[in-house]
Protein backbone atom coordinates (compact mmCIF):
# COMPACT_ATOMS: atom_id res chain seq x y z
CA UNK A 1 0.00 0.00 0.00
CA UNK A 2 1.22 3.41 -1.09
CA UNK A 3 0.54 7.47 0.32
CA UNK A 4 -0.19 9.93 -1.65
CA UNK A 5 -0.06 13.59 -0.77
CA UNK A 6 -2.60 15.85 -2.62
CA UNK A 7 -1.66 19.31 -3.08
CA UNK A 8 -4.51 21.63 -3.97
CA UNK A 9 -4.74 24.97 -2.67
CA UNK A 10 -0.99 26.34 -2.76
CA UNK A 11 1.61 27.81 -5.32
CA UNK A 12 4.76 26.39 -6.61
CA UNK A 13 6.29 28.00 -3.64
CA UNK A 14 3.82 26.67 -1.10
CA UNK A 15 4.18 22.81 -2.79
CA UNK A 16 7.85 22.79 -2.83
CA UNK A 17 8.03 23.75 0.33
CA UNK A 18 5.26 21.69 1.76
CA UNK A 19 6.79 18.41 0.29
CA UNK A 20 10.38 19.39 1.89
CA UNK A 21 8.81 18.62 5.13
CA UNK A 22 6.66 15.23 4.61
CA UNK A 23 8.89 13.97 1.50
CA UNK A 24 10.22 11.01 3.51
CA UNK A 25 6.85 9.67 4.69
CA UNK A 26 4.91 9.38 1.26
CA UNK A 27 5.04 7.70 -1.84
CA UNK A 28 3.65 10.10 -4.37
CA UNK A 29 3.13 13.90 -4.83
CA UNK A 30 -0.03 14.96 -6.70
CA UNK A 31 -0.26 18.11 -8.26
CA UNK A 32 -3.79 19.10 -7.78
CA UNK A 33 -6.56 20.46 -10.47
CA UNK A 34 -6.42 23.72 -8.82
CA UNK A 35 -2.46 24.33 -8.64
CA UNK A 36 -2.61 22.97 -12.44
CA UNK A 37 -5.67 25.64 -12.90
CA UNK A 38 -3.42 28.02 -11.73
CA UNK A 39 0.42 27.16 -12.61
CA UNK A 40 -0.06 25.25 -15.42
CA UNK A 41 1.75 22.27 -15.83
CA UNK A 42 4.81 24.39 -15.10
CA UNK A 43 3.89 23.03 -11.48
CA UNK A 44 4.37 19.31 -12.35
CA UNK A 45 7.78 19.90 -13.27
CA UNK A 46 8.80 22.25 -10.73
CA UNK A 47 8.30 19.44 -8.09
CA UNK A 48 9.60 16.61 -10.46
CA UNK A 49 13.08 19.10 -10.88
CA UNK A 50 12.86 19.13 -6.98
CA UNK A 51 12.01 16.06 -5.36
CA UNK A 52 13.21 13.72 -8.36
CA UNK A 53 12.88 10.53 -6.31
CA UNK A 54 8.90 11.13 -5.58
CA UNK A 55 6.58 10.01 -8.42
CA UNK A 56 4.59 12.77 -9.32
CA UNK A 57 1.07 12.30 -10.04
CA UNK A 58 -0.68 15.74 -12.50
CA UNK A 59 -4.22 15.02 -11.43
CA UNK A 60 -5.62 16.47 -14.91
CA UNK A 61 -8.90 14.77 -14.75
CA UNK A 62 -9.00 15.05 -18.58
CA UNK A 63 -12.00 14.48 -20.16
CA UNK A 64 -11.23 14.41 -23.91
CA UNK A 65 -8.31 14.51 -25.88
CA UNK A 66 -6.53 11.96 -23.51
CA UNK A 67 -4.02 10.79 -25.86
CA UNK A 68 -2.56 14.87 -26.37
CA UNK A 69 -3.13 15.98 -22.65
CA UNK A 70 -1.04 12.60 -21.56
CA UNK A 71 1.34 13.36 -23.63
CA UNK A 72 1.65 17.11 -22.40
CA UNK A 73 1.65 15.81 -18.61
CA UNK A 74 4.41 12.99 -19.66
CA UNK A 75 6.86 15.59 -20.88
CA UNK A 76 6.22 17.85 -17.65
CA UNK A 77 7.55 14.78 -16.44
CA UNK A 78 4.19 13.44 -14.31
CA UNK A 79 4.94 9.48 -13.79
CA UNK A 80 1.05 9.31 -13.25
CA UNK A 81 -1.79 11.19 -15.00
CA UNK A 82 -5.78 11.47 -13.94
CA UNK A 83 -8.62 10.89 -16.55
CA UNK A 84 -12.15 10.99 -15.40
CA UNK A 85 -14.00 7.55 -15.19
CA UNK A 86 -17.38 9.30 -17.22
CA UNK A 87 -14.82 9.82 -20.32
CA UNK A 88 -15.50 8.68 -23.27
CA UNK A 89 -13.54 4.78 -23.43
CA UNK A 90 -11.98 6.11 -26.59
CA UNK A 91 -10.73 9.15 -24.76
CA UNK A 92 -9.42 6.56 -21.35
CA UNK A 93 -7.49 4.20 -24.60
CA UNK A 94 -6.42 6.94 -26.18
CA UNK A 95 -4.48 8.23 -22.95
CA UNK A 96 -3.50 4.83 -21.93
CA UNK A 97 -2.06 4.13 -25.42
CA UNK A 98 0.23 7.44 -25.13
CA UNK A 99 1.12 6.83 -21.41
CA UNK A 100 2.33 3.19 -22.62
CA UNK A 101 5.16 5.13 -25.35
CA UNK A 102 6.99 6.72 -22.34
CA UNK A 103 6.46 4.32 -19.51
CA UNK A 104 4.00 6.45 -17.39
CA UNK A 105 0.90 5.23 -15.86
CA UNK A 106 -3.04 6.12 -15.76
CA UNK A 107 -5.32 6.54 -13.33
CA UNK A 108 -9.14 6.56 -14.15
CA UNK A 109 -11.03 8.96 -11.31
CA UNK A 110 -14.49 7.52 -11.05
CA UNK A 111 -15.63 10.86 -9.71
CA UNK A 112 -19.47 11.02 -10.49
CA UNK A 113 -19.64 7.66 -12.03
CA UNK A 114 -23.48 6.22 -11.47
CA UNK A 115 -23.06 2.60 -11.95
CA UNK A 116 -19.86 2.13 -10.34
CA UNK A 117 -19.28 -1.82 -10.52
CA UNK A 118 -20.06 -2.09 -14.10
CA UNK A 119 -18.10 0.72 -15.18
CA UNK A 120 -15.51 -0.38 -12.81
CA UNK A 121 -14.77 -3.30 -14.91
CA UNK A 122 -15.52 -1.31 -18.14
CA UNK A 123 -12.67 0.82 -17.02
CA UNK A 124 -10.41 -2.60 -16.09
CA UNK A 125 -10.58 -3.45 -19.51
CA UNK A 126 -8.92 -0.65 -21.05
CA UNK A 127 -5.45 -1.56 -19.65
CA UNK A 128 -5.77 1.50 -16.98
CA UNK A 129 -3.34 1.35 -14.26
CA UNK A 130 -5.32 2.62 -11.34
CA UNK A 131 -8.77 2.89 -10.58
CA UNK A 132 -9.76 5.39 -7.98
CA UNK A 133 -12.97 5.85 -6.01
CA UNK A 134 -13.24 9.78 -4.92
CA UNK A 135 -15.50 11.76 -2.85
CA UNK A 136 -14.30 15.43 -4.16
CA UNK A 137 -14.75 18.47 -2.24
CA UNK A 138 -18.61 19.02 -3.60
CA UNK A 139 -19.20 15.36 -2.37
CA UNK A 140 -17.74 16.23 1.26
CA UNK A 141 -19.48 18.96 1.93
CA UNK A 142 -22.80 17.21 1.74
CA UNK A 143 -21.03 14.65 3.99
CA UNK A 144 -20.24 11.36 1.85
CA UNK A 145 -17.11 9.17 1.75
CA UNK A 146 -15.92 6.50 -0.97
CA UNK A 147 -15.56 3.97 2.03
CA UNK A 148 -18.11 2.00 0.43
CA UNK A 149 -17.33 2.42 -2.91
CA UNK A 150 -13.55 1.36 -2.49
CA UNK A 151 -14.92 -2.08 -1.22
CA UNK A 152 -17.64 -2.44 -4.64
CA UNK A 153 -14.57 -1.67 -6.61
CA UNK A 154 -12.65 -4.18 -5.11
CA UNK A 155 -15.34 -6.81 -5.61
CA UNK A 156 -14.97 -6.40 -9.71
CA UNK A 157 -11.39 -5.01 -10.37
CA UNK A 158 -8.78 -7.53 -11.29
CA UNK A 159 -5.92 -5.73 -13.16
CA UNK A 160 -5.76 -2.24 -12.26
CA UNK A 161 -4.37 -1.18 -8.78
CA UNK A 162 -7.34 0.67 -6.41
CA UNK A 163 -7.25 4.26 -4.91
CA UNK A 164 -8.98 6.25 -2.95
CA UNK A 165 -9.65 10.01 -2.12
CA UNK A 166 -11.70 12.19 -0.71
CA UNK A 167 -11.17 13.84 2.55
CA UNK A 168 -9.31 10.55 4.59
CA UNK A 169 -7.88 11.81 7.70
CA UNK A 170 -5.97 10.12 10.22
CA UNK A 171 -8.87 9.27 12.46
CA UNK A 172 -10.82 7.54 9.37
CA UNK A 173 -7.31 6.25 7.74
CA UNK A 174 -7.85 2.94 10.02
CA UNK A 175 -11.39 2.40 8.46
CA UNK A 176 -9.78 2.95 4.65
CA UNK A 177 -7.14 0.48 5.63
CA UNK A 178 -9.25 -2.34 6.23
CA UNK A 179 -10.78 -2.69 2.68
CA UNK A 180 -7.11 -2.43 1.35
CA UNK A 181 -6.73 -0.48 -1.04
CA UNK A 182 -2.98 -0.14 -3.05
CA UNK A 183 -3.03 3.70 -3.00
CA UNK A 184 -4.61 5.85 -0.21
CA UNK A 185 -4.72 9.56 -1.35
CA UNK A 186 -4.76 12.51 1.41
CA UNK A 187 -4.82 16.39 0.94
CA UNK A 188 -5.97 18.32 3.67
CA UNK A 189 -5.62 15.19 6.27
CA UNK A 190 -2.16 16.62 5.76
CA UNK A 191 -1.88 19.89 4.67
CA UNK A 192 -4.29 21.40 6.92
CA UNK A 193 -2.72 19.95 10.58
CA UNK A 194 -0.02 22.08 12.20
CA UNK A 195 1.99 19.00 12.65
CA UNK A 196 2.30 17.91 8.94
CA UNK A 197 5.40 16.03 9.54
CA UNK A 198 4.15 14.07 12.72
CA UNK A 199 0.43 13.41 11.02
CA UNK A 200 2.42 11.91 7.45
CA UNK A 201 4.68 9.88 9.47
CA UNK A 202 2.08 8.47 11.51
CA UNK A 203 -0.13 7.93 8.25
CA UNK A 204 2.65 6.22 6.65
CA UNK A 205 3.48 4.01 9.54
CA UNK A 206 -0.26 2.50 8.96
CA UNK A 207 -0.21 2.26 5.48
CA UNK A 208 2.87 0.38 5.41
CA UNK A 209 1.41 -1.86 8.18
CA UNK A 210 -1.89 -2.04 6.04
CA UNK A 211 0.37 -3.93 3.19
O1 LIG B 1 -8.79 15.68 -6.28
C1 LIG B 1 -9.10 16.30 -5.29
C2 LIG B 1 -10.28 17.19 -5.28
O2 LIG B 1 -10.97 17.10 -6.50
C3 LIG B 1 -8.26 16.17 -4.03
O3 LIG B 1 -6.92 16.19 -4.38
C4 LIG B 1 -8.59 14.89 -3.30
O4 LIG B 1 -9.96 14.93 -2.92
C5 LIG B 1 -7.73 14.70 -2.05
O5 LIG B 1 -7.80 15.81 -1.22
P1 LIG B 1 -8.58 15.79 0.20
O6 LIG B 1 -7.95 14.68 1.01
O7 LIG B 1 -8.32 17.16 0.77
O8 LIG B 1 -10.03 15.52 -0.09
Amino acid sequence: MELQLALDLVNITEAKELVKEVEAYIDIVEIGTPVVINEGLHAVKAIKDAFPNLKVLADLKIMDAGGYEVMKASEAGADIITVLGVSDNSTISGAVAEARKSNKKIMVDMINVQNLEQRAIEIDALGVDYICVHSGYDHQAAGRNSFEELSAIKRVVKNAKTAIAGGIKLETLPEVIKANPDLVIVGGGITGQADKKKVAAEMQQLVKAGA
